[in-house]
């Protein structure tokens, strides 16, 4: 698929064209509580109801005659209406409402608004690409089947691809199907390539939208002097082929094709899903669907949630219809998300089974760059606690920039909180680590590496050096709220709770634990990893680190599900090693011997140091020789 350069780089860049590490998460939203929002628009004289996500009410900042629809996010209070296309901060809107009990809106007034919560906009300017793409309305039904027949799609879906508003590149090459955003907007567009029926999103910075598809309007013609009632029920999919398969198979409910596949629910749609009273998920089989599912469900109310359960022999909506399976029936018997606090096995079954068939999905996201670590750890999973310590400039910052580069370049939504380097100085780590190159000498490459890493879902805490656990625990529940963030790094426990030379030792421990205590419950109730990089404990040059060298009690080491290792012999050439000193998922421990490219600023794997440089440190030789060595 051929993709026009010119409309990546308007993608990665935002609708001003302006280069923006935009994805600089600065503060949490202050005063956001639904009875605050309900009493003001109480106040104000204006009913409102209190939806799924959103408080719904009339906008008073539209035309008096016809207020458009008002919708306030409960979590976040960021607030749009449709009509005026308005759009901020709830205590900018409350502002407003408070100057309009005195007097009316001025327009002025209104200059405040527009202040995107985190760069979110939702109306999005329509993506420039229809004029080089022909509608399917336009072709015959012969050339629409043909087309079917190349892409694989099911025969005689050729009305479902024109409701859904199916474009075809000039070569036929690719099929194209836009994402409406809340105004009615094409916001981006599913891409379906013909040889590799592979599917990509493309959509502006900070924009959102969806596909759906409504099978009643298929009929409405027939029935048009009668009342329809209004469907209440939509079945999300993650790829644009299951949805025309469930398109075909003749299920009432509204059909949405979600724009980020599992990686992010953006809350600029949650108005466009805030009728339906019944949703359920039907993902196709994919590492990381049932965290996606927790995850989306959660913001979305669990209470209206269901999950329809894919399985080796039927992996997708797709699947199904080509076996000839009932997608009605399978629709269904889809289980409910919404559990209560205590459960029982019969409702963990399901589960239970899903990842012992799925073992190897269940065990984690594979390291690209680091092979042998997944030998060890077996990938990389949500809701667990790591702690990385290592000796002074071992390198810390330097791995887990590649590291958590290598996973958001698989779709793992990072939040990085850098107290102890400078944004800036992290960003040019990565970007250094993504080019491979040093940058500084090929300068006329900078844009090129620098849109690739605006593309991948990397965030950044704007906080740098001391700040309070309670603010920092604001921010990553609202990022990890409005990002679907999977993975937080916090780089050092130690910068973010300003350990002051004048506090005693025992109080130094005591936050410390507070922070680890925090920080593990916020990955357990979010099912998001939470890495900590800790500095050791004063160590001697080369000396033998393990689990006791974390700084701090043994809270740190005790709560962490994997503890990791940087340790430096490079001084007695010895080498340099990630050890894995604790792994809950199974057990293993052992070594990783890595060497380091200062071109690059990338770590790679040494692959020859001696017999088993991997593996079991009970068996491993060259432990002993670095035990001498240290
Ligand atoms: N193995 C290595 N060999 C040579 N230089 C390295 C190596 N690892 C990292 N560096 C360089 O050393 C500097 C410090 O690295 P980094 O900040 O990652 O270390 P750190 O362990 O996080 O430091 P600190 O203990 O201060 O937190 C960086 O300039 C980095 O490029």
């Amino acid at each position: 698929m051929e993709v026009p350069r010119r409309f990546l780089r308007a993608v990665a860049r935002g609708k001003n064209g302006v280069r923006n590490f935009s994805k600089v998460v600065s503060t949490a939203p202050e005063n956001v509580c639904t009875n605050d929002f309900k009493k003001v628009l109480l106040d104000m004289d204006m009913s409102y109801v209190d939806g799924f996500t959103c408080i719904q009410s009339e906008c008073k900042l539209c035309s008096v005659k016809s207020p458009g629809n008002l919708y306030i996010n409960k979590t976040t209070g960021f607030f749009t209406c449709v009509k005026c296309k308005n759009y901020g901060e709830w205590t900018s809107l409350q502002k407003l409402y408070f100057t309009a009990k005195k007097r009316e809106f001025k327009k002025n007034d209104l200059f405040d608004l527009k202040s995107p919560l985190n760069g979110i906009n939702p109306y999005p300017k329509e993506l420039s690409l229809r004029e080089t793409l022909y509608a399917l309305d336009l072709k015959s039904d012969d050339e629409i089947n043909k087309l079917l027949q190349q892409f694989h799609l099911p025969n005689a879906s050729s009305t479902v691809l024109k409701q859904i508003g199916a474009h075809v590149d000039s070569t036929s090459t690719s099929l194209y199907f836009p994402f409406w955003s809340i105004d009615k907007v094409i916001a981006g567009y599913r891409v379906l390539a013909k040889d590799s029926g592979k599917e990509t999103t493309l959509l502006g910075a900070g924009h959102s939208g969806l596909i759906t598809f409504y099978p009643e309007r298929l009929s409405s013609s027939k029935q048009s002097n009668k009342h329809t009632k209004a469907v209440r029920s939509a079945v999300l999919v993650i790829s644009i082929v299951d949805a025309v398969a469930l398109a075909k198979s003749g299920i009432k409910s509204h059909i949405i094709c979600l724009p980020h596949g599992i990686s992010m629910l953006p809350i600029e749609i949650l108005p466009l899903l805030e009728n339906y009273s019944k949703i359920t998920f039907w993902f196709r089989n994919c590492i990381g669907i049932w965290d996606a599912i927790r995850c989306f469900s959660a913001k979305l109310n669990p209470k209206r949630c269901y999950a329809v359960k894919p399985n080796a022999s039927i992996p997708s909506a797709m699947a199904a219809f080509e076996n000839s399976e009932n997608l009605v029936t399978i629709i269904a018997d889809a289980r409910p998300l919404h559990v209560e606090d205590v459960t029982s096995f019969k409702s963990l079954r399901a589960e239970v089974m899903s990842e012992l068939s799925n073992i190897g999905k269940v065990e984690g996201i594979k390291w690209r760059c680091f092979p042998q670590l997944n030998n060890l750890l077996k990938g990389f999973r949500r809701g667990e606690l790591t702690v990385l310590s290592g000796s002074t400039g071992s390198g810390k910052t330097t791995l887990m920039s590649q590291y958590s580069l290598d996973l958001a370049e698989q779709g793992v939504n990072t939040l990085w909180g850098s107290f102890e380097i400078p944004n800036h100085r992290l960003a040019r780590t990565l970007l250094t680590q993504l080019a491979g190159i040093p940058l500084h000498e090929h300068m006329d490459r900078f844009d090129e590496y620098a849109d690739k890493l605006e593309t991948l879902p990397m965030y950044f805490m704007k906080f740098h050096g001391q700040h309070s656990l309670d603010k920092v625990m604001q921010v990553l529940e609202h990022a990890q709220y409005v990002y679907d963030i999977a993975h937080v790094i916090i780089d050092t426990v130690q910068f973010m709770m300003g350990v002051s030379e004048d506090s005693s030792g025992v109080d130094r421990f005591w936050r410390q634990d507070n922070i680890i205590a925090a920080f593990r419950s916020f990955a357990t109730l979010h099912n998001c990893h939470v890495t900590l990089v800790i500095h050791p404990r004063k160590e001697r040059p080369g000396e033998h680190l393990g689990l006791n060298s974390v700084f701090g009690g043994a809270k740190a080491t005790q709560e962490a599900d994997n503890v990791l290792m940087l340790q430096d012999y490079r001084e007695s050439k010895g080498g340099l090693f990630l050890k894995i000193l604790k792994n809950r998922f199974c057990g293993e421990v052992g070594r990783v011997p890595l060497e380091f490219n200062k071109e690059s600023l990338r770590f790679t794997q040494q692959k020859v140091f001696s017999p088993g440089t991997v593996g079991n440190d009970s068996k491993d030789n060259s432990w002993r020789k670095l035990n001498v060595l240290g």
